[in-house]
């Protein structure tokens, strides 16, 4: 199963993924490609995709999004002056998403 979390940059994706892994909070730095860990849950095998949420992997959004069975939108619900862009991204999801699956 293919997992993919996308989001603001800084807004902690790459740290719910190590906590996801680990159980642990890590330190992290910006990611510039991806993250990609494997999960089990009650075997069942998750691929989870962590993609940094700068600029330019944002318009590879598409490629990651085509395959993904979930997706996981991380927002920073203390960033509050960024919300607005936020709300942009999610409707650009959500119309990605209906794009690639018509
Ligand atoms: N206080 C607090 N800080 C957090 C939390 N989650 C992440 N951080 C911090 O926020 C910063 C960014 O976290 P990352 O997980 O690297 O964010 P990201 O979404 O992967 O960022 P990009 O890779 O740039 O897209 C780090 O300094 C984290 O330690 C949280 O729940 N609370
Ligand atoms: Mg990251």
């Amino acid at each position: 199963m293919r997992i993919v979390m996308i989001g603001h940059p800084s807004s902690g994706k790459t740290t719910i993924l190590y906590r996801l892994k680990s159980g642990k909070v890590v330190t992290t730095i910006p990611t510039t490609g991806f993250n990609l860990e494997t999960l089990e849950h009650k075997h069942i095998r998750i691929d989870v995709w962590d993609i940094g949420g700068g600029d330019k992997i944002r318009a590879l959004w598409p490629h990651y999004l085509r395959d993904a069975q979930g997706i996981i939108f991380v927002v920073d619900s203390k960033d509050t002056e960024i919300l607005h862009e936020v709300w942009g991204d999610l409707k650009l999801m959500v119309r990605l998403k209906t794009i690639l699956f018509k």
